[in-house]
């Protein structure tokens, strides 16, 4: 088998790249590997319209390494205030490239999120018309239902109801978890797609629960079990056209993560290529790895795909301890731990 690995640049269409002094994080270490991103909107407050979408923007551009020609995609967060006028405004700037639903409480900066899916129908029939794909956060947030239920309670009661009212809207299910995720896209039109993230493929709850509770795996929708990471792998390496990398890169300082009451995300932007080159390979399906990762996200997209090229070396070295992060630390996933594969960074 092959040491290097050669890939068309690939996105990532899910990331969150935070704001202020994290910037200088996230932006470099997105940047070293994917072309573009979808930008998440959840700030405090959130990325509400299109000009506070273009001065974030502005403030991630300048953030990029010099030479660097990575391109944030900007999305919308949606409220149940947001008015089919600002989803028009958005469309015709062109900065905005989808609009995220948030559950309100589903998961970090989620506060101002939708209250119940009714309240933003005209906000969706108007993105169907315009072209502008729904993002969604998929679970519901009852207090009654099961944290590992969230995700399949949220496609039977939300979900279903959306893509069959809006059968011409672009859906991107992100960070799916399940295998009712995985049958839910396979088995719903082209419009229809969703995203994986590199800890899903990876890691199972065990991993976060067995011999002590590793904060640094909590993210939401959180781990399910082994079934259901073998069903987000079979998916991926599948090539069916629905899937593509989407990291849901989401730093938390260390402080917030090592605590009574831990944030949920995992930090994967240092090495995420890595991270997915390794699912693959566990698989024997690093020959689909280019297709997931730099063809069908820009395809399911409209844009057209990367023209340059990145170059995978199989060479162990050991991720960081821990990141600098503004005035804090971060701990990526992986933290102090062998990592397979490697960028060669002259290609940033
Ligand atoms: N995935 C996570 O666990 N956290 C994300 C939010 C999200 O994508 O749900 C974050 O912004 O921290
Ligand atoms: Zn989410
Ligand atoms: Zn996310």
């Amino acid at each position: 088998m092959s040491d290097r690995l050669t890939l068309l640049r690939p996105d990532d269409w899910h990331i969150h790249l935070r704001d202020g002094t994290s910037l200088a994080r996230t932006v470099p270490d997105a940047a070293r590997a994917f072309g573009r991103a979808i930008v998440m909107p959840n700030l405090v407050p959130p990325v509400r319209n299109v000009v506070e979408a273009v001065d974030y923007r502005q403030r991630i551009l300048a953030a990029r390494p010099a030479t660097s020609r990575f391109e944030p995609l900007m999305t919308l967060y949606l409220t149940d205030r947001t008015s089919p006028e600002e989803i028009r405004a958005a469309k015709a700037h062109g900065v905005v490239h989808a609009a995220k639903l948030y559950p309100a409480g589903a998961t970090t900066n989620s506060d101002a999120g939708v209250t119940s899916i009714d309240n933003i129908f005209p906000v969706l029939e108007t993105m169907a018309e315009v072209g502008l794909p729904l993002l969604v956060h998929g679970e519901v947030t009852h207090s009654e239902i099961d944290v590992f239920d969230r995700e399949k309670r949220f496609i039977d009661d939300n979900l279903t109801r959306i893509v069959e009212r809006l059968p011409t809207l672009k859906v991107v299910f992100e960070h799916i978890t399940t295998h009712d995720a995985v049958q839910f896209v396979e088995a719903s039109g082209s419009n229809v797609g969703a995203t994986i993230t590199a800890h899903h493929l990876l890691y199972n709850r065990n991993h976060m629960l067995v011999g002590g509770i590793r904060p640094h795996f909590y993210c939401l929708p959180i781990l399910k079990r082994h079934t259901h990471q073998e069903a987000l792998l079979a998916a991926a390496t599948s090539g069916n056209p629905k899937f593509f990398l989407g990291t849901d890169s989401a730093p938390h300082a260390r402080h917030a993560k090592e605590a009574a009451c831990g944030c949920a995300g995992c930090y994967t932007a240092y090495a995420a290529i890595e991270l997915y080159a390794e699912a693959f390979e566990q698989r024997n399906a690093l020959d689909r790895l280019e297709a997931f990762a730099s063809h069908h996200g820009a395809d399911f997209y409209g844009l057209p795909r990367n023209t340059e090229y990145i170059t995978l070396i199989r060479k162990e070295w050991t991720a960081p301890a821990s990141l600098t992060f503004g005035e804090h630390s971060l701990v990526p996933l992986r933290a102090g731990e062998k990592l397979r594969w490697r960028l060669l960074e002259e290609n940033t």
